[in-house]
């Protein structure tokens, strides 16, 4: 493609020269670069890729887009935001590949994982091909992708998605973070059904207010758009999350409304908990039907539901709900049970903010019939303000709390743990800064019947110190220290 086609819809500043190169690649990343690649020079976080220009120009580069004139002899074009024009770019570079794909975006602070999941088992049931894009991996015909981040910047993503269409894909679940959404990852992805899920605190670090944090997410439903010519376009809004009044305002497209209240459009109602799963009657509209979920917690039901809209509006039948949401299989990490024979419960999840820790506590508290223990801590460089109230959550819903050591990043942990240990309001709580020595300090305690909650980390199979990545998992750790107390038994 020529460089002046693939920029064409660009707001250009300034052209260097009027040379119009073939570009055979587009790289964000200089050491990517290969001969006819346009270089997209962006100011990170870490360090601005305009100090790459002249290692783009010597590795071969045709041409590059950069906020400043740049002294190198390759055609440069000035934008404002380099950003911009990477999404533009890369969607029209790999020929708007979302106008192909039924794109299924879902947000919110807590659920995406679990509801893009839910989606994919609607889907295959369903028969249709679906691709996933979120924290665990990207998926789709068979195959997996370690994923860096929950969404990817925009090319990368645009990439993913024209692989995806070109391998048969007709459908994409994706998990749309606030981050993605605040720096502009998902312009030039063409949404068909936004999905918000709930919205409570967390990455203050990044958005510093709450009502930037909300911002950041509507920004998913201002861009749905309207519905035109014979495209699907649905906003999917939890209407017990007072949130959603204002999607709803953000939003020129059609809404769904799910939830348990009798207002919602797709409504649970008659639940009821067991050890292993929960019964509730789905409704929509006027029709109705029972489900058996087997996962626990009120909180899967809104995202079974929330899937289930997504479903139902891409043209999914209840039956086939139905029977694909009674038979999803476990996500990692998520309520993940080690179970080698022993006679006590132990389960790995991924709680690490404040409201999922709540949900989850309280879910095996209304279960646990003996003692329930938490070993939980926070990550470090992340907000701040979620490490009291998730020590006060802990400690009142166990009868032992264990504050540990999550990823502490580049912060001392015994800091992270003082951060915890300034809102509990019991003595039920000790602090053990080694997170293996956290788990087996639990585990050697737990007696019959009780259970003991590993959050915080779930499918994680590292720990993150000082910037290097540890191997680490939780599971495999609760593992080990469940053998060694069975063969001292
Ligand atoms: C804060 C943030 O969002 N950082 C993202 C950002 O990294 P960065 O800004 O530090 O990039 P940088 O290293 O400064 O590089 C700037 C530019 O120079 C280029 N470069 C760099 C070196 C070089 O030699 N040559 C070169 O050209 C880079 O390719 C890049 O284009 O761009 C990277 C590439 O796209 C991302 O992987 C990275 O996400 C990091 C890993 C991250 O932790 N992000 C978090 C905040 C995040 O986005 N989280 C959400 C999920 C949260 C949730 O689910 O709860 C997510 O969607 O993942
Ligand atoms: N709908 C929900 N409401 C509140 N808490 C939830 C909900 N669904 C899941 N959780 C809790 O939050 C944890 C994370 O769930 P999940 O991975 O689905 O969320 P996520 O939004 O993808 O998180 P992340 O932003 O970290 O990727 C789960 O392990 C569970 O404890
Ligand atoms: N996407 C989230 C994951 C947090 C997981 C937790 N284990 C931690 O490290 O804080 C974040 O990067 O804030
Ligand atoms: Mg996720």
């Amino acid at each position: 493609m020529k460089l002046y086609d693939l920029t064409e819809d660009l707001l250009v500043f300034q052209k260097s020269t009027s040379h119009n190169p073939t570009i055979t690649s587009v790289e964000m990343d200089s050491r990517k670069i290969q001969s006819g690649s346009l270089f997209v020079a962006l100011r990170g976080f870490t360090v601005d890729g305009h100090s790459f220009a002249e290692q783009a120009e010597q590795k071969g580069a045709s041409a590059i887009i950069a906020e400043e004139v740049l002294n190198v002899s390759i055609p440069v074009i000035v934008v404002k935001d380099s950003y911009r024009a990477l999404a533009q770019i890369a969607a029209k570079f790999y020929d708007d590949p979302t106008k192909q794909l039924n794109v299924i975006g879902v947000t919110g602070t807590n659920g995406k994982t679990t509801t893009t999941h839910l989606i994919e088992n609607i889907f295959n049931e369903a028969k249709r091909s679906l691709g996933l894009i979120g924290t665990l991996y990207t998926k789709y015909a068979n195959e997996t992708f370690e994923s860096k981040n929950t969404t990817p910047e925009s090319l990368l993503l645009q990439k993913t998605f024209r692989d995806m269409a070109d391998a048969g894909v007709t459908d994409v679940a994706m998990e749309v973070s606030s981050q993605a959404l605040a720096l502009g990852r998902v312009r030039g992805t063409d949404f068909n059904v936004a999905v918000f899920t709930n919205l409570t605190a967390d990455h203050l670090d990044y958005h510093e207010t709450i009502d930037n944090y909300k911002h950041a997410k509507s920004l998913l439903f201002s861009q749905l758009g309207n519905r035109y010519a014979d495209e699907l376009k649905a906003a999917v809004l939890n209407i017990d999350d007072p949130v959603s009044a204002e999607l709803m305002q953000a939003t020129a497209a059609p809404v769904i409304t799910y939830g348990l209240s009798d207002k919602a459009d797709v409504r649970g109602k008659n639940l009821r908990q067991t050890p292993s799963g929960t019964f509730f009657t789905l409704e929509i509209g006027d029709q109705s039907i029972d489900l058996d979920l087997k996962m626990v917690g009120r909180f899967n039901v809104y995202n079974a539901l929330a899937a289930a809209s997504a479903a139902y509006v891409s043209g999914i039948s209840l039956e086939t709900i139905k029977s694909s949401l009674e038979a999803s299989k476990p996500i990692p990490g998520r309520f993940e049970t080690v179970n080698i024979g022993q006679d006590y419960a132990v389960i790995v999840d991924y709680a690490h903010t404040a409201d999922s820790l709540d949900n989850i506590m309280q879910t095996v508290k209304d279960l646990a019939t003996k003692n329930v223990y938490v070993v939980v801590g926070c990550g470090g460089d992340r907000d701040r303000t979620k490490r009291p109230e998730m020590a006060r959550i802990a400690e009142s819903f166990a009868d032992l709390a264990i504050f540990t050591s999550d990823n502490p990043r580049s912060e001392d942990p015994e800091h992270i743990l003082r951060d915890m240990v300034a809102g509990v309001q019991t003595n039920r709580y000790e602090v053990i800064v080694n997170r293996t020595e956290a788990i087996d300090y639990a585990i050697s305690k737990a007696t019959k019947d009780d259970v003991i909650v590993i959050a915080g980390k779930g499918h994680e199979t590292y720990q993150e110190v000082n910037g290097v990545f540890h191997d680490f998992d939780d599971r495999e750790v609760a593992k080990e220290a469940i053998m060694k107390r069975l063969s001292q038994a």
